[in-house]
């Protein structure tokens, strides 16, 4: 939190990209060196995940006023057969998944404190994501990763 230059050009929140450049969001994120924390990070989930994240972005959620709508995660600029790698920390949050050709079909997960989550190209294909407003919540941020096609 104290050590990442902020980038304020999204009034929702508050985001960080490392490696890789990518386009996110309509907002163009430059490539930047990956500190060697989260460079750490991308050989651990190598072995978890079997392909080797370029590109981390942060999310900063200060308090559970802070939120994300239902979207799902662009795969084009993804490399083949990769998804998305949520690590989350600090206050627990759900993300909550809204079928795409059933809305009434609703399934949300908690995201604890040091937990991961993988998002295939599949679940993106078939499902939005959110991560709603919570009342209780404190301060967040998700470490998401992936492999950018270059
Ligand atoms: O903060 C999260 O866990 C969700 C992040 C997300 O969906 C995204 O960055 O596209
Ligand atoms: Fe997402």
């Amino acid at each position: 939190m104290s050590t990442v230059t902020w980038d304020e050009r999204m009034k929702a929140r508050k985001t960080a990209s490392f490696g890789a450049s990518y386009d996110y969001s309509q907002i163009a994120y430059e490539e930047a060196p990956m500190p060697a924390l989260l460079d750490a990070l991308c050989a651990r989930l190598e072995g978890e995940l079997g392909f080797r994240p370029n590109n981390c972005l942060l999310n900063y959620y200060p308090d559970g006023k802070s939120s994300m709508g239902f979207h799902s995660d662009d795969t084009d600029g993804l490399s083949d057969g990769t998804g998305v790698a949520i690590i989350s920390l600090g206050s627990v949050r759900a993300i909550a998944y809204r079928n795409k050709l059933d809305a009434a079909l609703r399934v949300d997960y908690p995201l604890p404190n040091g937990s991961l989550l993988y998002m295939s190209g599949q679940v993106q294909q078939e499902w939005v994501h959110a991560i709603p407003k919570d009342p209780h919540a404190g301060e967040r941020i998700s470490l998401t990763f992936r492999s950018i096609r270059r």
